[in-house]
């Protein structure tokens, strides 16, 4: 029998610089899950299925992980999905728990990661075989391929087009970055916390212009958990003050609109967002008018500008200006990362999902302190991978 989802616990780790701090995944998760199930007040055996995200561990870490809470013998998915992983295990907890195959499902994310550029999907910088060959090479033959990390490259270029086709400019990208790690300076659980002008942004180092090092996120170890029940498990714990609901949630994968244009703005995402935004609304019958809150996919400045168009809080063009008004922080129409987002708070990319999940379950609840955005109801949240997969979450306070 269909149910409602709820998140009723969430948890997780102050996103640290790699090698920082002497823990291993298994450390991190044990931390973060332990978290959401204290939060929501429930002990690990009611748990009956974990589905757990990463990609840069070897198979089965999920179990490592999880025993760390318990030797249940309850079933442990391991998934990824490039950068939208932690959101994918969040989806199947969801779909477990409306479907009724269960009602308690812990979902489980981190990332224990190097310093430095990720590969970009090539396994040693062959992107012959690489999952994303296709997507890179749509870059190549519009930009050529230049030596710089492959991911800020192909998010760089798209804010070059962007730029070209709209007359976006450097400085409205550098808001983002500004807005985000302004964001962070309130946020115990961000890898960085300082503040910076725009003209900071700008002078910072650059990685792919008109990508500068504080427009991009960095690499990360965390993890993140969120505790998703049924309606009828709200009831049976009395859980109703804890209780966030998953109003409607969508994935999308890339389809050949992806690829028809030769554009890097359509290879790195937006169409799969707009298309999961677009489910989400039409199945929720809300739309971004009545969203107070957004955690979305920043992991470069030029993504957050390209979501504000895929979740129509802007026409397409518009959303450096939307940027520069103000309209996306606190005073705005919307508040947009107020945890900091991935360029500030970091983003080990098994967590990123679960971890944005977290942050507006605390917004929803009226208990993100500093951070707090008045009012706060209704929150979306945006996890989008290259390859790929766009996953948009709307959530509400019960
Ligand atoms: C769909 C997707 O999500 S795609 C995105 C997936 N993620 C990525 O591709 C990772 C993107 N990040 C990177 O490639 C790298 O971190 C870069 C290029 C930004 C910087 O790399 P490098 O300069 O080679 O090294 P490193 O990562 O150690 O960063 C250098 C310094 O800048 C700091 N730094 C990096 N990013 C940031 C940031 N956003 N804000 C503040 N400081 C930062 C690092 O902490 C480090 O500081 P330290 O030298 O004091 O220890």
């Amino acid at each position: 029998m269909r149910t409602k989802a709820y998140v009723v616990g969430v948890g997780m780790t102050r996103f640290e610089k790699p090698e920082t701090r002497d823990w291993q995944y298994w450390d991190m998760a044990r931390e973060a899950g332990t978290g959401a199930l204290t939060d929501a007040g429930i002990p690990y055996s009611a748990v009956e299925q974990v589905p757990v995200g990463y990609c840069f561990q070897a198979s089965t870490a999920g179990q490592r992980a999880a025993y760390e809470l318990g030797l249940t013998g309850v079933p442990v998915y391991n998934v990824n999905n490039n950068c939208a992983t932690g959101a994918t295990a969040l989806m199947l907890a969801r779909q477990f728990v409306e479907g009724g195959a269960s009602d308690c499902v812990l979902a489980l994310g981190f990332e224990k990661m190097a310093r430095g550029a990720l590969g970009g999907g090539a396994d040693g910088g062959d992107f012959a075989t690489s999952p994303v060959a296709r997507h890179y090479a749509v870059m190549a033959a519009r930009h050529g391929f230049e030596m710089t990390p492959p991911t800020a490259q192909i998010f760089g270029n798209a804010a070059r087009e962007h730029m070209e086709r709209y007359g976006t400019t450097e400085a409205q990208l550098a808001a983002v970055g500004a807005k985000n790690h302004r964001h962070s300076a309130n946020n115990p659980y961000a890898q960085f916390q300082d503040a910076y002008t725009v003209d900071e942004i700008l002078a910072a180092r650059t990685v792919h212009s008109p990508l500068t090092k504080l427009q991009c996120s960095p690499t990360s170890d965390g993890a993140a958990a969120a505790v998703v029940v049924s309606e009828r498990f709200v009831e049976r714990h009395g859980l109703g003050e804890r209780a966030v609901e998953i109003v409607a949630q969508a994935m999308a994968t890339d389809t050949e609109e992806s690829f028809a244009s030769g554009s890097c703005i359509d290879v790195v995402g937006q169409p799969m967002s707009r298309a999961a935004a677009r489910q989400v609304y039409d199945s929720a019958g809300l739309g971004i008018e009545d969203v107070d809150v957004v955690e979305l996919h920043d992991c470069f400045s030029v993504n957050e500008l390209l979501t504000y168009e895929a979740l129509g809080m802007c026409e397409p063009g518009e959303s450096g200006k939307l940027v520069e008004s103000g309209a996306t922080t606190y005073g705005g129409r919307w508040v947009v990362n107020p945890s900091g987002g991935l360029i500030s708070k970091g983003h080990p990319l098994g967590a990123t999902g679960i971890a944005q999940v977290a942050e507006l379950t605390w917004q929803l609840r009226g208990e993100a302190r500093a951070r707090q955005v008045a009012d706060a109801c209704v929150g979306l949240a945006h996890n989008v991978g290259l390859g790929g997969a766009a996953v948009v979450t709307l959530l509400r306070r019960a």
